[in-house]
């Protein structure tokens, strides 16, 4: 391939605090929560709350959870991402930095980095590291790096990477980094995803009147579908159990990562890793794919409390399967949707 110096790349991914520190992580989650796309409340309620409510209670626990994690170069979310930039670089040809939604790096410095460095730059492509729509997810990614690329008015073109649940290079990755777990005996596969309160979903409906009000909505064609985590998850999970000839009695789906009192999507990851075991499904594979590089979620969420709640409930046999992190098929894919997307500029 020949190397392109006009056309950059950002990574964007979510973002973690810059160390284990409890004022590190306060920072960070004070910035995360008070983002309005994430805590949909007036902002002096959200002030109270996330100022004066969660994070004091919160910080002090997450650095702990974070610190059980954390590995010798920093943060696994931010290494990952650090490496699969690496990765894309030495296939794409073209310069490739990351940014974060919320800590470090930023945008403006993964923009800034890019035009230093390639002079000539006339397009980047905003590459948003979630295969599905969430206002609290790939919204607010995009509208951050849209804001500060109009703030900053930088010449070069931004094009942005849409959501990709159903990409078939996509559930092809999804799919075959599952498919070696597969041969060890299992009762059930779980597909566990980022929850988001149950509001959001019919926030996004753009008809206003399918998400969570039609029977079965999820099945039901729909525009509202474009823009509804709930079914892009269930479409993935259907896509990818397809993909690996799983029968329906041998696979589902739940939500994890809930946070307050409001109803989240359902059902929560949390109840079903007690309840598989009463099912007589001792023997689990779990996978988390809204997220494509392992993070606090996966690892300490999933791996260590979800694998204890599941083993305390019954369960003989826990199975976290990585995430896509640099799997060779993943790199394949998003150097390809780079390529196709800067042969259209
Ligand atoms: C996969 C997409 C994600 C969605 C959708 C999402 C929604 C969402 N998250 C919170 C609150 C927290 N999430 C936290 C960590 C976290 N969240 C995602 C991704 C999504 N979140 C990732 C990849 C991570 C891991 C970050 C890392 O550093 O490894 C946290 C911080 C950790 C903690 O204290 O638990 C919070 C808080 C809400 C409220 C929300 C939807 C409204
Ligand atoms: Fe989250
Ligand atoms: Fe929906």
């Amino acid at each position: 391939m020949e190397a392109r110096s006009d056309v950059g790349v950002v990574l964007m991914n979510l973002g973690s605090p810059d160390s284990t520190a409890v004022p590190d992580v306060q920072r960070y989650l004070n910035e995360f929560l008070m983002d309005k796309r994430v805590i949909d409340k007036p902002y002096l309620i959200r002030w109270l709350l996330v100022t004066k409510l969660i994070v004091p209670r919160r910080a002090p626990k997450s650095a702990e959870a974070y610190r059980s994690i954390w590995w010798e170069d920093g943060s696994p979310l931010i290494v990952l991402t650090k490496q699969l930039e690496k990765a894309i670089q030495h296939d794409l040809q073209m310069p490739v930095e990351i940014a974060m939604r919320y800590g470090n790096p930023s945008p403006a410095e993964a923009y800034d980095k890019l035009l230093r460095q390639n002079p000539q730059l006339k397009e980047v492509i905003l590459f948003p590291l979630y295969p599905h729509y969430a206002m609290s997810s790939y919204e607010t990614a995009v509208e951050y790096a849209k804001e500060i690329y109009y703030k900053k008015g930088y010449g070069f073109k931004l094009s942005v990477i849409p959501p990709f649940y159903n990409a078939p290079d996509y559930i092809d990755a999804v799919a075959e980094s599952m498919r070696p777990y597969l041969q060890q005996d299992f009762d059930h596969v779980l597909f566990s995803y980022h929850g988001i309160p149950a509001r959001h979903v019919r926030k996004t409906d753009i008809t206003g009147k399918h998400c969570l009000q039609v029977n079965d909505c999820c099945h039901v064609k729909s525009p509202a579908h474009d823009f509804c985590y709930r079914h892009q998850v269930i479409n993935t999970s259907e896509l990818v159990a397809a993909k690996l000839q799983l029968p329906a009695d041998k696979w589902s789906v739940s939500f994890q990562s809930r946070l307050g009192r409001d109803e989240w999507l359902l059902p929560y990851t949390v109840t079903r890793l007690e309840e598989l075991p009463k099912e007589g499904k001792k023997k689990l594979l779990i996978v988390c794919p809204a997220f494509v590089s392992d993070c606090l979620e996966t690892l300490e969420e999933i791996g260590v409390e979800g694998k204890d709640l599941f083993i305390n409930s019954g369960g003989d046999n826990f199975t976290l399967i990585p995430c896509l992190n640099i799997h060779p098929l993943w790199v394949e894919a998003v150097v390809k949707w780079c390529t196709d997307m800067a042969a259209k500029q």
